[in-house]
This record gives C-alpha cells, structure tokens and sequence, in this order.
C-alpha cells in the first residue's frame, strides 16, 4: 500500500547538510500495524511527517497504492493527504476552544458534504468512540487518554486508508498509553492501516513488522 523507495532527508546547519534520513527502503501492506522505535533523535518523526505528506523537502520514489506521491506538487500532496492518511500526536493536537463535536467535524470541512451528512457522521464517531454524551463539552474537559480517543475519532472521520501515529502514548501514563494502544490494536483488527513511532518496547510490539531507525537508517528489528 505504501512503498518508500531510497528516501532521504537533509537539514540545514551551519556545517552544511546533515543527513536525518538515509535511503530509506520501507512497505506498509493494507492491514499492516507497522511500529518504528528506536532512540531520541534518530528520525523517527521525520520519517512520520515524510509518510504523513506534512513534509515535502525529500528525495526518493513514494508510491501510495500505486500512485507516485514523488511526482506530484506539494499542494497536490495536501489534497491526497486530507483524502487518505490520518494522523494522531503525542499532543493530540486538539482545538480547546471547539467542542468534541466541532473538533470531529474539523476534517469534513475540507468535504463537499451536505451538512445533514456530516452531523451523522459526527454523531457516529461520537457514539462508537462513547463521547455522545459529551458532545458539547471542551477537549480540556477530558482525561488525556480521552483527549487522544478523540483525536483518533477525528483522524478517522473522514474514513483514511491509513493512520499514522506518532508517540500516541507519549504523554500519558501507563494505564492510559494501554488503553489506546488496544484501541489501536482493535482499529487494525477491523482492518485500519496503521503505522505508528513509539519509545515503548512493550506498545512497539503491537505491530508487526516492528523497524528501528538508528542515525537516519531503518532497519527491521
Ligand atoms: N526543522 C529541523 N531543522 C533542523 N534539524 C531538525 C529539524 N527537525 C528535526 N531535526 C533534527 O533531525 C533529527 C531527527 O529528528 P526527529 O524528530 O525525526 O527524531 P526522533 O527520532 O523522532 O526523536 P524523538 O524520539 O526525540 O522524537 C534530530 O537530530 C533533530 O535535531
């Protein structure tokens, strides 16, 4: 489904062009639930943004069922982005002064969807994600491990082939981290692409095939 084909990036400094990421070989099959570890700094976000079309400045082939994303324009990537590919935080990235309803609606804007059929979808995600209640609370008013289910239901209102996440447990405690790594776990069950980046052995084991980056390289665990 995704292909990345000797993709690298570079980042400017002072010395020159330092290389972050370093011909990059990877394939996420449909239905795949992929985990990238490795250590601070090794470019793993990087690689997520790169996935997640939130970054345009690499060289290399990204084939996307079939479609070369490497031959289009950053705006035309954005467009696909919207359509194709969900993305969740480790700061679920949330809109505090928009309701749980208004934030899921969020991705639907960008939809030519008559309104009638957005508030059903929204009403959907609110209720298989238990927030129907809460529709017109605000995201502050929720626990983080919350915070972060909504910030799933709203990277899959708009129903995207796959969801990349990246340190999805990073700011919550241990219970919290397990409660949406099986929320994960179910997605993928229920067919949800899933490729995520994680510091945790115990949630990088979820997916599989697990990767570890190291200094740029990828490189199955
Ligand atoms: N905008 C930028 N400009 C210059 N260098 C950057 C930029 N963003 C990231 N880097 C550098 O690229 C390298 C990889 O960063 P990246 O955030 O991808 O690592 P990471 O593996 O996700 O780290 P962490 O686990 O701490 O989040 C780091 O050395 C970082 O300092």
């Amino acid at each position: 489904m995704i292909r990345l084909n000797g993709v690298s990036r570079y980042y400017k400094n002072r010395a020159g062009q330092t290389p972050v990421l370093r011909d990059i070989q990877l394939d996420v099959p449909q239905g795949a639930f992929v985990s990238i570890t490795g250590p601070s700094g090794s470019g793993k976000s990087t690689l997520l943004q790169v996935i997640g079309l939130l970054d345009h400045d690499w060289q290399g082939e990204y084939w996307f069922d079939g479609q070369a994303l490497h031959g289009m324009s950053p705006k035309a990537r954005q467009g696909f982005a919207r359509d194709q590919i969900g993305f969740i935080f480790q700061q679920y990235h949330l809109l505090d002064d928009l309701t749980l309803a208004e934030n899921l609606e969020l991705p639907l804007n960008y939809r030519n969807l008559p309104s009638k059929e957005r508030r059903q979808k929204v009403d959907t995600m609110l209720e298989r994600f238990g927030f129907a209640h809460r529709r017109d609370d605000y995201p502050s008013q929720l626990s983080g491990g919350q915070q972060q289910m909504l910030a799933v239901a709203r990277a899959l209102i708009a129903e995207p082939k796959v969801l990349l996440a990246d340190e999805p447990t990073g700011a919550l405690h241990s219970e919290q981290g397990r409660m949406i790594m099986e929320l994960l776990k179910s997605l993928n069950e229920q067919g949800c692409t899933i490729v995520q980046v994680t510091h945790h052995d115990s949630f990088a084991a979820y997916g599989n095939p697990c990767y570890r980056m190291l200094d740029g390289v990828l490189s199955r665990a």
